[in-house]
């Protein structure tokens, strides 16, 4: 007998052979193809580059992360330089007042590992990894604008970067360290910026998407490949997402001299990414700073029996009249859940802000701008938007909808991402899980299971007893 069948949202469709992209059950969803080839279950488009983005729009502070850095010398026998302070760096006056004025008093956990490395004579090649918001960015602006010789008036530092914006995201943070330093000087190699064929580029540092860059480079040769002394590959997981890039970058690279220093950076780890590392950073030093696990163990779990949505509603009401909460995130399957659940939560005098994945990259930074200042209390959202925020004040995440792979099974890491992101640094958290059919039950036996915590019953009609589970 064929197994029970789930549609791409995860809604059953019965005990029938059902091969369809699309949507059939009432969200009326249309599921859209991520870039690297994957359908989200909630009809969001997973963009990486976007996602990328977002996390450098709403970030204004270092990732926390305890975790020791891993590094692998290419020679294990020379000394491991690491420091503590800036001014062992010994960077140029101008340049340290740069980073100063940033608001940077030490470098962070994978800067004093990496710069070292990077400010090295002879040069070395390095392959970092990281996650987002942990300072690689901020590292290698640091050794581009170190590295220069601001009298030479041409092209020394490429670096390249998946996407216009993203670009643009490096050369302001160049332009803010190098605020000091005015003879060295910035272009960007981004799509608009034309420029007339034949004169060379008198800037020290180029940043750019690989097609421009590598226009710039070969058909209209405004730089000169064989003088570029420093190469940076930023977000190289991103970058190898999509295929074109992937062959620019290579492609560029292969204009360049054998000594040219190579930089790779990327926020994840995958044999791909690795591969692609391997090709166009020769000999390299690897520096790798473990994420910061997320865990379960200051979470209270539990979960609600409810028949349909409606019944879903009354249920959060009742959590949200009987609790003191800071703030709440609340996880719905569909961009139509979520918006049905925010106009009623709005009609309820509830101060929502809903987050979902048809908003540009800049509505959705402003969305969850507005929830980290406490602007509103409760931030309704799809999964688009499950990683990558850290809002320090949730105390209580609903999975409104649970969340299910393609199979309708339970989605362990989704849930531990959404989950995770209450009881941080030590603070306490509450999860909600609504339950509505056998089948949600299962799913929350399934997750139950998989991380060996127990998730409670609550009756949410029942205060006193409310209370004190979640006191
Ligand atoms: N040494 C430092 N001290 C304090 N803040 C820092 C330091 N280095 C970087 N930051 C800040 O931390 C945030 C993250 O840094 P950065 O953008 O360099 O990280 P990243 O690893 O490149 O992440 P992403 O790829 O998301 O940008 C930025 O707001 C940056 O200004």
């Amino acid at each position: 007998m064929p197994k029970q069948v789930y549609n791409v949202c995860g809604y059953r469709l019965g005990r029938k052979k059902v091969k369809s992209s699309v949507c059939l059950c009432p969200c009326n969803i249309v599921p859209e193809k991520s870039e690297n080839g994957g359908w989200r279950k909630d009809g969001d488009k997973v963009d990486l580059a976007e996602q990328s983005l977002l996390n450098k729009l709403i970030r204004h502070s270092l990732v926390r992360n305890r975790n020791q850095v891993e590094v692998l010398q290419r020679d294990p026998t020379s000394p491991l330089y690491s420091v503590k302070t800036f001014e062992e760096l010994r960077l140029k006056p101008d340049l340290l007042k740069g980073v100063y004025n940033m608001g940077f008093n030490r470098p962070s956990r994978i800067q004093e590992n990496a710069l070292p490395m990077m400010l090295a004579q002879p040069p070395q090649n390095l392959i970092a990894q990281s996650q987002s918001g942990t300072g690689k960015t901020a590292a290698f602006s640091l050794a581009m604008l170190s590295h220069v010789n601001p009298a030479n008036k041409w092209t020394q530092c490429l670096c390249i970067a998946p996407t216009y914006e993203l670009a643009l995201q490096i050369g302001q943070v160049i332009e803010q360290m190098g605020k000091y330093c005015p003879d060295v000087k910035l272009a960007y190699g981004i799509r608009g910026n034309r420029m007339e064929r034949g004169i060379k580029l008198q800037e020290q540092i180029v940043i750019g998407t690989p097609g421009t860059v590598l226009d710039w480079c070969t058909k209209y040769r405004l730089i000169e490949p064989k003088k570029i002394t420093m190469f940076v590959l930023d977000e190289a997981d991103v970058m190898i997402a999509t295929q074109g890039h992937r062959d620019q970058s290579i492609r560029i690279h292969r204009q360049l001299t054998k000594d040219c220093q190579m930089l790779l950076f990327s926020a994840t780890f995958e044999d791909s990414v690795w591969r692609f590392a391997e090709q166009v950073v020769p000999d390299p030093n690897i520096i790798r700073l473990k994420r910061e696990e997320e865990t379960l163990d200051t979470i209270k779990q539990f979960y609600v029996v409810c028949k349909e949505k409606e019944d879903k509603f009354t249920a959060l009401c009742n959590l949200y009249g009987s609790l003191t909460i800071a703030q709440a995130m609340i996880f719905c399957h569909t961009r139509k859940m979520a918006a049905w659940l925010t106009a009623n939560l709005t009609k309820e005098g509830h101060q929502v802000a809903l987050l979902s994945g048809e908003m540009t990259v800049e509505q959705r930074a402003s969305v969850i701008e507005r929830y980290r200042n406490g602007k509103e209390k409760v931030l309704v959202t799809t999964n688009v938007c499950s990683r990558g925020i850290d809002v320090e004040q949730v105390s209580l995440v609903v999975n409104f909808d649970l969340p299910v792979d393609m199979d309708g099974n339970a989605d362990n890491e989704t849930y531990l991402h959404r989950i995770g992101r209450t009881g941080r640094f030590g603070r306490r958290g509450f999860a909600v899980n609504m339950v509505d059919s056998k089948h949600s039950m299962d799913i929350i036996n399934q997750i139950e299971m998989h991380f060996n915590r127990r998730i409670t019953k609550l009756d949410t009609s029942d205060l006193e007893e409310m209370e004190s589970l979640m006191s």
